[in-house]
């Protein structure tokens, strides 16, 4: 198993995720004489699923039945431990797009925090790619260092424990991209610009909380010689399929007869509906949707 790949079957020493529902799943690490607890009862890994295809429906011992998923970047995003705030499928792929990323970029990013973006990264990059990426939290950039091995990511990626603002990424001209996600972005413009390839075109992103942090990014990039410097927010706004009961407009007899001269009179009632009013399928926004998480600020580097 590896997140830069695909592979059919499980194996032994492989993370999958363990799909009870949409908002029900969580990663596991498959081993021989392995088991695993869920609501539905235990998952014996020797006999239920080593050596079975991903995507599998397993049934477990108290009868219910759980998914046996592939891990994506995607779903590791929803189900990582948290060490820190992350990046979410959203802004990622917003990111990935106007970072222009594609297999053999190379890439650097400041902090890995919980390598949520990082391992969306590094499955874009891959095969030829690779992620310098740096974290000053020890911890954090050991356990992330642990994780890549274990997801067999490890030769993509590249983590270095220490502070991007004073040491920079270790590297000089050879990325395509570089990613910020810390409190003081702009104390790391200096040298972002030193990691991008020193031709033209190299792309900046940094993500911020806060507009004041935008404004000091933004002038610390028109300093350095930054163009196309751009400020985006993305809300996701989802729709639930629903029925709903709708008044049907009163547009006269005249005006229904023509529209629909078998359907009589406009007022009367439909099957199941209210007096005047019809059900329709529709796109319902939920009540409460996701709100601000943050603004990506996107530049390119234009002089040397
Ligand atoms: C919000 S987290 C990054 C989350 C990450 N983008 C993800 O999706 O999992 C910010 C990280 O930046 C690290 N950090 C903050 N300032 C830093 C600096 N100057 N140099 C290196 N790392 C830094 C923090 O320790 C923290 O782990």
């Amino acid at each position: 198993m590896s997140f830069a790949e695909y592979r059919e079957l499980i194996q032994d020493g492989d993370t999958a995720i363990v799909f009870l529902g949409h908002e029900s799943m969580f990663p596991v690490t498959i081993q021989q004489g392995g088991q695993t607890q869920t609501k539905y009862g235990v998952i014996r890994h020797s006999t239920d699923l080593i050596g079975k295809r991903y995507g599998s429906k397993v049934t477990c011992s108290k009868g219910g039945w759980v998914y046996i998923l592939y891990p994506t970047p995607e779903l590791w995003t929803n189900n990582l431990p948290h060490r820190t705030q992350i990046l979410y499928s959203t802004d990622i792929s917003m990111i990935t797009m106007m970072l222009e990323l594609k297999p053999g970029s190379v890439v650097c990013e400041s902090g890995t925090g919980s390598g949520s973006l990082s391992h969306a990264i590094i499955r874009t990059v891959a095969p030829t790619g690779h992620l310098y990426t740096v974290e000053f939290h020890q911890q954090r950039a050991e356990k992330a260092m642990e994780e890549f091995k274990q997801h067999n990511i490890d030769h993509l990626v590249t983590v270095k424990n220490q502070d991007v603002c004073k040491n920079g990424f270790g590297v000089s001209h050879v990325a395509d991209a570089v990613f910020l996600d810390i409190p003081s972005p702009w104390e790391a413009i200096g040298h972002a610009k030193d990691a991008l390839k020193t031709e033209v075109g190299g792309r900046l992103c940094s993500f911020s909380p806060c507009i004041e942090q935008v404004q000091r990014t933004c002038l610390a990039l028109e300093e350095h010689g930054f163009t196309e410097i751009n400020t985006l927010e993305i809300l996701l706004r989802t729709y639930d399929v629903r029925t709903v009961s709708l008044q049907i407009p009163d547009f006269g007899k005249a005006v229904e007869e023509k529209v629909n001269p078998k359907s009589g009179d406009a007022s009367k009632p439909v099957s199941g509906s209210q007096q005047g009013c019809a059900l329709f399928k529709s796109g319902v926004s939920p009540r409460e949707t996701v709100g601000h998480t943050g603004y990506l600020t996107f530049a390119t580097k234009s002089l040397f």
